[in-house]
């Protein structure tokens, strides 16, 4: 079975939570490209925030209707992609460089609702850990997070330059702290399992389901 229809019943899976009159955060990416048309075909009323101009475009194509992050202080729910899904439900994102803005829409979500494909399921985390950097002092703040590398990618929609930290991961939590806690860093792409409420990987024909507020409760 093929990773794109992995993504695509990820993706078709958790269209299905969606509601009429829902507001909705859009994550971005290529299994966030399989949820559009889903969200599409359901004919629902939505009002949808986008976390990129990617999924922005995409999502008008599709007659969504996508408003300004700025009407909307609130989401009922926030789906996204990732690119590594530890055990212990923490995430690595910002493969597609728009980690800021995907992390402050899943943090603004009643329901934040994680969607992949089998490859993403890691035991542990592992690097790289996307960054996004001010351009002020950019040398100064690369020092500092030794090891780093800048991306050859373009800047966020928010100017910010794209980099990637290459040291371990085996503590999520402190390097959450430390990336968070280094000026010049705009964000990092660690995302703890107290944002995440469902997880839905797809393996092969079949969608595992997490529901973590049930598994926690
Ligand atoms: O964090 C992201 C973009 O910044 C994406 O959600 C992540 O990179 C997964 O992408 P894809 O669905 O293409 O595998």
């Amino acid at each position: 079975m093929s990773v794109e229809h992995e993504k695509q019943r990820a993706a078709e899976a958790a269209a299905e939570l969606v509601e009429d009159g829902m507001t909705v955060g859009l994550g971005t990416g290529s299994t966030v490209a399989h949820l559009l048309p889903a969200l599409a075909r359901r004919g629902l009323s939505l009002r949808c925030v986008a976390t990129s101009p990617q999924t922005e475009e995409a999502a008008l194509t599709l007659g969504l209707r996508v408003e300004p992050f700025g009407s909307i202080d609130c989401f009922d729910i926030t789906i996204d992609g990732a690119d590594q899904i530890a055990s212990d439900g923490w995430l690595v994102k910002g493969g597609g460089a728009a980690h800021t803005r995907e992390k402050i829409v899943a943090a603004a979500a009643a329901r934040f609702v994680v969607i992949a494909d089998s490859s993403k399921r890691v035991t542990a985390l592992h690097p790289p850990v996307p960054l996004e950097l001010l351009e002020f002092g950019l040398a100064a703040t690369m020092r500092l997070l030794h090891p780093v590398s800048l991306r050859d990618a373009p800047r966020s929609p928010d100017g910010g330059v794209i980099a990637d930290y290459h040291g371990a991961v085996d503590d999520p939590a402190g390097l959450a702290a430390l990336l968070g806690a280094t000026p010049g860093v705009v964000e990092h792409g660690l995302f703890p399992p107290t944002l995440v409420a469902d997880v839905f990987v797809a393996r092969g024909d079949s969608v595992e389901h997490h529901n973590h507020a049930k598994s926690q409760a």
